[in-house]
């Protein structure tokens, strides 16, 4: 996966500063919280049930009011001023949208700009804007929330999220309601957005792939409401600070790992190669890449028969400069080529999916043996 440049000089939006929570019947939901969430980046709140993620990340709206230390938003404590106001220039998804069943998708979505102010017409030409931007066909504005599929009814909740064209976005598990693929390709989408709209994105999920696919800074909590560990995802993974953040970082966190070390040293090798057409030759005799135009279309075995390519190992970032897969440019997507190929070699492209040259096993087993966190 390619990721943004981390910016070590950001501005602190977000700062929890000692934040603790002791409700009422005396559970403990925050154990004296602090970290930082920098401009433009997402920082994960990540650990098991129960941990005081949901918790945080409402005393930054103030729908938890903390009972020890302060929130900060661009330096000034939130429990100064009006809680209204303040809500009104965050942007907050959560958990199977939430949105307003009675209203139909384009008012959802405009319900932030008209409380802004803003006229019914312009908050829903604004509305209908931002539902482009996420992906959503403008024939859906006029349904009513029931009349979408979970995944889309994400989309809206983003949307809605995005209407108020706040600087700073809450996410509570955001997409933990849809089926693993559909998840795939909102998380994808939310990446997308990101490198354009650079938002300063809080973001609560129990999923700890979820954290380390879309965290610029993953913070590891455990139960009671104590920070296990706050870093990067490499760093995390590389370097877990104690058991507690290993075990839950998980078994193969090793091969994960690989999805952050770039494989720029990489040679790639050339490939027999045939053009896709009528050329009536007969079987190879070797392992061969089957092109349409300049696009890898599948593998020809040694006897002429067609085999799917297996994953394609991605050079480089999409054309806007974004991910444009998971594990472009990386060792884990080089390692990831070769060991899905039937060919035992892997199929290297661009990032337009141009043919790009053969990724061998050798090369890459000689980069992992190289790399510095072994
Ligand atoms: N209003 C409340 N009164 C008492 N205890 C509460 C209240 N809200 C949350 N808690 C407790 O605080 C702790 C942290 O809860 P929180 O919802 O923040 O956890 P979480 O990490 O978001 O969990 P999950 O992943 O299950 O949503 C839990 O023990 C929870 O039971």
């Amino acid at each position: 996966m390619s990721r943004r440049t981390p910016n070590p000089g950001a501005r602190h939006v977000i700062e929890f500063r000692g934040v603790g929570k002791r409700f009422p019947d005396g559970t403990v939901g925050l154990d004296s919280l602090t970290l930082t969430a920098r401009e433009g980046e997402i920082t994960v709140l990540v650990g098991p049930s129960g941990c005081g993620k949901t918790t945080s990340l409402r005393t930054v709206n103030r729908m938890v009011e903390p009972t020890s230390g302060s929130v900060h938003l661009d330096g000034r404590d939130v429990a100064e001023g009006d809680p209204a106001e303040l809500r009104r220039g965050i942007g907050y998804v959560i958990q199977q949208a939430g949105l307003f069943p009675h209203r139909r998708v384009i008012d959802n979505v405009a319900t932030v700009p008209v409380l802004q102010g803003l006229s019914r017409r312009e908050a829903r030409a604004r509305a209908a804007e931002v539902l482009e931007r996420v992906g959503l066909d403008a024939t859906l504005a006029q349904r009513w929330p029931a009349q979408l599929s979970g995944g889309q009814q994400q989309r809206v909740g983003v949307a809605r999220a995005l209407a108020g064209d706040a600087p700073v976005l809450l996410m509570d598990e955001p997409f933990s309601a849809v089926d693993p693929v559909v998840r795939v390709e909102l998380q994808d989408e939310l990446l997308r957005l990101q490198a354009d709209l650079g938002k300063t994105i809080l973001f609560v999920t129990h999923d700890i792939d979820e954290a380390i696919r879309l965290g610029d800074r993953v913070a590891v909590l455990r139960v009671g409401g104590r920070l296990a560990q706050f870093a990067p995802p490499d760093e995390l993974l590389a370097a877990p600070a104690d058991d507690f953040v290993a075990g839950f970082v998980g078994r193969d966190r090793g091969y994960r790992r690989l999805g952050f070390v770039p494989a720029t040293a990489l040679r790639l090798s050339d490939l027999p190669t045939r053009v896709e057409g009528p050329d009536g030759a007969g079987p190879p005799g070797e392992w061969t890449v089957l092109l349409d135009g300049d696009r890898p279309a599948a593998w020809l075995g040694p006897d002429g028969a067609r085999h799917d390519l297996g994953s394609l190992y991605v050079t480089d970032g999409g054309p806007d400069g974004t991910a444009a897969s998971d594990g472009a440019g990386t060792l884990r997507g080089a390692l990831d080529a070769t060991l899905s190929s039937p060919a035992g070699r892997g199929v290297a492209v661009d990032g337009e999916g141009r043919y790009r040259g053969g990724v061998d096993a050798d090369d890459v087993l000689a980069l992992l043996e190289r790399d510095p966190a072994r």
